[in-house]
């Protein structure tokens, strides 16, 4: 398993968001977290590459491994972790500054300064993202100048562009028309040949589009984690019938 999630509590204060939940995500998988608004979705998926640390006042209890290894261990390098498990955001957060810079920019944080290294890897990321035949010509142009779909997809491929091993993706269309959407898509299937990819969806035609498994979330708590179709043709629990049948949420 590339992650595997055991019995794990989140608290924020008093409130417990997460209630023993434990999951395993296979390598080149994609894994889609489904459930009514609140139910913990994002809470979880920020706890796969402690995105929470930054929240004050959350608590945690339970494991989560990475290639085996806890990410909760005291002396866990948080950037080094963040670098291997990336994260693509609801919202396109380009960096105001050029095209280039923008996917250059985690490896230039991590110390790369090589001009022609730099250069190699901003086109294969870009390209990776189904993005460099309409940009290689405006690699200078800020990146505030985009659709937002080219936006988000540039946000990708600056995840990318670092060689995470698992990315987070949380709503990745939301904010994105059904064209951009469409490509997202696309893509997601070709990244899952060489990453692991845990992505929170409110679009259930999404999940069963792209995932290879889907994890469904009601109350803090996971109902139900099988195969994608499985789940959307014979789920084993009437609450992830009603949900998928859309009797509520
Ligand atoms: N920073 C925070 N501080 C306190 N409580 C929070 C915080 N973030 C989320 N919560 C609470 O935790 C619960 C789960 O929220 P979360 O955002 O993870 O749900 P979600 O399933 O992702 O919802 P949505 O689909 O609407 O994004 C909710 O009750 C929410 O109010």
């Amino acid at each position: 398993m590339k992650m595997n999630i055991k019995n794990l509590n989140l608290y924020y204060g008093d409130h417990q968001a997460l209630y023993d939940v434990s999951l395993e995500v296979p390598e080149n998988h994609v894994v889609a977290l489904i459930g009514p608004s609140g139910c913990g979705k994002s809470t979880f998926l920020r706890t796969l590459n402690r995105m929470n640390d930054l929240i004050e006042g959350v608590r945690i209890d339970g494991e989560i491994q990475l290639d085996g290894e806890s990410i909760y261990q005291e002396n866990m390098d948080l950037v080094e972790l963040r670098k291997r498990v990336g994260m693509v955001f609801q919202r396109p957060n380009p960096f105001p500054m050029s095209i280039y810079d923008n996917v250059a920019y985690g490896c230039r944080v991590h110390g790369l300064n090589d001009r022609k290294k730099l250069d190699e890897i901003v086109e294969r990321s870009l390209r990776g993202a189904a993005l460099w035949d309409e940009v290689k010509d405006r690699l200078k142009s800020s990146a505030m100048g985009m659709s937002g779909g080219q936006q988000q997809r540039l946000c990708i491929a600056r995840v990318m562009a670092v060689e995470p091993e698992v990315v987070l993706m949380d709503e990745p269309c939301s904010a994105l028309d059904p064209i951009s959407t469409m490509k997202i898509e696309e893509m997601v299937a070709e990244l899952k040949k060489k990453y692991t990819i845990v992505m929170v969806t409110h679009n259930m035609q999404q999940a069963a589009r792209v995932s290879d498994e889907t994890a469904f979330f009601l109350n803090g708590k996971l109902i139900e984690h099988d195969k994608t179709d499985v789940i959307f043709t014979k789920p084993r629990d009437k609450k992830t019938e009603d949900y998928i049948t859309g009797r509520f949420g």
